[in-house]
């Protein structure tokens, strides 16, 4: 079977750790990646990906030639867009060239209008994008909803964001079994690329404040997006974040009012069972390091969506539950992309129809 045709635009933290995840896995890459765009010119992009501060040198060699970037053996073309200027009916028709079944959208910039005109122009048969913008026909967090996928239905699919990937699995397996009444989640998000390393103009004036100096409470859409993924819990879930000055590794606490009684041997049992069976490579319970709490940097590159803090695990008056939980909020939410990608090729060989009709039609 011929791998999924995919072209990436925006090549930040996510779009890099999409390309970095794809072709770590196989020499070849586990899709192929045609075409790749942002707004830097071709040796910044082989620059950033050869050197990444936080993940180190990429497990294949990088160069690039003319507009190609060659990651190991494979070529894959470089589009230098302009981020101020729309694109135009000869871009639409350059990237019609690649045939491709996915466009990854992974700029954190693109309205629904532009995701829907990749559809409409005919530039790919699917979108994917990293965030969740209104208007997106489903939200997937895989391993939670991922089974909803209808390819006559869907397609724009959102892959939700790191945190509701993170979060949903572990509320879908307290709501199916226990019942949530009431949750509030608290993320420890470490700084993100919208920040300001000195304090200077931000739309949302505390973001603009030097990130390394201090913890900032923000608001956070990780309720809206595991809603999203799990609507019967709309109005349970209250968030907010506190962006730290660390790389990456995000934490989520939890403190939940459940629908019944319940112990912590009975949760400790759930999360056991569905992390060695349905939410396997999703989920993982840890329990420390020869009885030491690991700390966040110890899960640098790890690929589960949630590493639930076992240890931390606790239920008080009968129902009061509090949980705490880690994930590397961009390795492990590259490969969900990479996840979600696998739906899309898996209904695609099952159903035995054409995502849609031959684009150059
Ligand atoms: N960083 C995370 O932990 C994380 C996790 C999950 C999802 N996300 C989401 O993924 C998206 C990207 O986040 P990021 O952290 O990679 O941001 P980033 O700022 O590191 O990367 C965005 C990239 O997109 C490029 N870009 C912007 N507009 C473009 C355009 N019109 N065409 C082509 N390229 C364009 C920028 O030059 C930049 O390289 C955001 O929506 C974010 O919310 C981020």
């Amino acid at each position: 079977m011929t791998p999924l045709r995919v072209g990436i635009a925006g090549l930040g933290r996510i779009g890099r750790g999409i390309l970095r995840a794809n072709h770590a896995a196989l020499a070849e890459g586990r899709f192929d990646i045609k075409v790749v765009c942002d707004v830097m010119p071709i040796d910044q992009v082989a620059y950033l990906l050869a050197h990444d501060t936080t993940y180190g040198k990429p497990p294949f060699t990088l160069d690039f030639q003319g507009n190609d970037l060659i990651l190991g053996d494979k070529r894959i073309r470089y589009e230098r867009v302009d981020r101020r200027r729309r694109p135009t009916e000869d871009s639409f028709a350059a990237l019609r060239e690649f045939d491709l079944d996915v466009f990854i959208d992974a700029t954190g910039t693109a309205s629904i209008a532009d995701l829907r005109a990749v559809i409409e122009r005919k530039v790919a048969r699917k979108v994917v994008c990293t965030a969740n913008i209104a208007g997106c026909d489903m939200s997937m967090v895989y391993g939670v909803n991922h089974e909803q996928y209808d390819p006559l239905q869907h397609d724009i699919i959102a892959s939700n964001t790191c945190t509701g990937n993170a979060l949903a699995p572990v509320a879908y397996v307290l709501q199916k079994h226990i019942g949530i009444e009431y949750a509030r989640v608290i993320t420890i998000h470490p700084a993100l690329s919208d920040q300001r390393a000195l304090d200077g103009y931000h739309p949302t004036s505390h973001l603009g404040r030097a990130c390394a100096a201090s913890i900032l409470p923000t608001s956070t859409n990780v309720a809206a997006s595991t809603v999203l993924a799990l609507p019967e819990l709309e109005g349970k879930l209250d968030s907010l974040s506190y962006r730290v000055p660390t790389e990456i590794v995000s934490i989520i606490d939890i403190t939940a009012t459940l629908t019944r009684d319940t112990s912590r041997d009975e949760c400790i049992e759930l999360f056991e069972k569905y992390a060695r069976g349905d939410l396997n490579g999703i989920v993982q319970c840890d329990y420390g390091a020869w009885g030491h709490q690991r700390a966040s940097i110890d899960y640098l590159g790890t690929e589960f969506s949630a590493i639930l803090q076992m240890r931390h695990l606790t239920v008080s008056h009968g129902r009061q539950l509090g949980m705490t939980l880690m994930h590397d909020n961009e390795v492990a939410y590259c490969c969900r992309v990479l996840d979600v990608l696998g739906v899309i090729d898996r209904v695609k060989a099952a159903s035995k129809l054409k995502l849609v009709e031959p684009l150059r039609a």
